[in-house]
């Protein structure tokens, strides 16, 4: 069954006639890709492009949320309340996105990104944990924004237990759930049970969203199954800029959609080229499926895992798809980024207690 949406309102376009909302997140899943470097003209650029092709939601945040720039995650280069405010006076009429993870981004950062513009608050927490969010909830109702539940790493909770989430999200106030593939780890029907788990515990109560990650390549389809399943809110990002092998490119998001005869109420040529033309100059390595974010989906590990685990590749010579599978044996979630340090050490030293026993047994002599 298709949903129209008719008027505005939480979770609702002003728009009519279109089957589904795309919410582009260049500007926040980015970051991880930018090392969190965006400027303020490259941030108005990209709003200005995607408002224009009809985008209706642009997230604009650190990569790890408001509060998220710290020695842990990676400073921003520039002050991401700053690019919120410059967001939001460029989009004409698309919303203005924030993402905060609790315990790191705050009520008062929320209120922050509110009085800079923000209108729509997604709050993410692990997939088991979604208690942690429900006093963000409240402080973004109580600030009248749109509000969106985040399950992160959705493919470490079986459907059921999910929905058990979903409903905690829909009870403290979030107007839509997101099914959230952090690792790119759903393969094709775990994305679509886990989707249809939620819209059957929610029975029309509250939306249904799906966030994809491109590092077994299944981004775009794992949306088109969502959909079908019942999701209304879906996920992208120009060129996938997005951590590990990056999002479901929004541009191929709404060429999909288009030719499946799905109205997402953007336009596909004006999608392409902001895609072309204003991302792709900007941005300095393509996000791509190569060795460590495929490790990342087949392993199951947080994307943004990604660059962490090369730059401790790099310091302790050690290869990084050999950390990022051994963080999927040990199952860290986000916030043990610290971790990819200790696995990297242990790597070290394991390779040179080999090193010693193969020159001590004389091979290679
Ligand atoms: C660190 C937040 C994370 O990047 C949120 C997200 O986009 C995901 O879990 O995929
Ligand atoms: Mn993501």
């Amino acid at each position: 069954m298709k949903h129209q949406f008719t008027d505005a309102g939480p979770g609702e376009s002003s728009l009519t006639g279109r089957d589904l909302r795309i919410t582009d997140s260049t500007l926040r899943d980015g970051s991880h890709a930018m090392s969190h470097q965006f400027t303020e003209e490259q941030v108005r650029g990209v709003v200005h492009a995607l408002d224009a092709a009809g985008v209706e939601v642009i997230e604009v945040a650190h990569g790890d949320g408001l509060g998220g720039s710290s020695f842990n995650y990676g400073f921003s280069q520039v002050d991401e309340f700053d690019l919120i405010k410059a967001a939001a006076e460029e989009a004409q009429q698309a919303k203005i996105a924030v993402l905060v993870l609790p315990g790191l981004g705050t009520v008062e950062n929320l209120k922050r990104a509110h009085a800079m513009g923000a209108s729509v608050a997604r709050i993410a927490t692990h997939c088991t944990e979604a208690d942690v969010s429900i006093q963000h909830f409240a402080a973004a109702r109580d600030l009248g924004m749109e509000t969106v539940g985040f399950l992160m790493l959705s493919h470490r909770a079986k459907p059921a237990e999910l929905a058990r989430q979903g409903r905690v999200m829909v009870d403290a106030g979030a107007d839509c759930v997101y099914v959230v593939d952090s690792a790119g780890a759903l393969v094709l029907s775990d994305a679509q049970e886990r989707v249809q788990a939620l819209i059957d515990e929610f029975a029309g109560s509250a939306e249904v969203g799906f966030h994809g990650h491109q590092n077994l390549s299944l981004g775009v389809a794992n949306s088109v199954l969502a959909y079908q399943a019942g999701a209304r809110q879906i996920d992208g990002a120009l060129c996938a800029l997005g951590a590990g092998a990056g999002n479901s490119p929004t541009e191929v998001l709404a060429a999909t959609f288009d030719r499946l005869g799905i109205r997402t109420g953007v336009d596909v040529d004006s999608v392409l080229a902001a895609a072309e033309d204003v991302v792709q100059p900007i941005i300095p390595r393509l996000p791509w499926m190569d060795r460590s974010s495929i490790t990342q989906g087949y392993a199951g590990v947080y994307s943004s895992f990604l660059l962490h685990a090369g730059r401790a590749a790099e310091r302790y010579g050690v290869p990084a798809h050999a950390i990022l599978q051994r963080v999927g044996e040990h199952g860290y979630v986000g916030g043990q980024e610290d971790m990819i340090i200790d696995i990297a050490l242990a790597l070290q030293e394991e390779h040179a207690a080999s090193a010693a026993l193969y020159e001590g047994a004389g091979v290679g002599a």
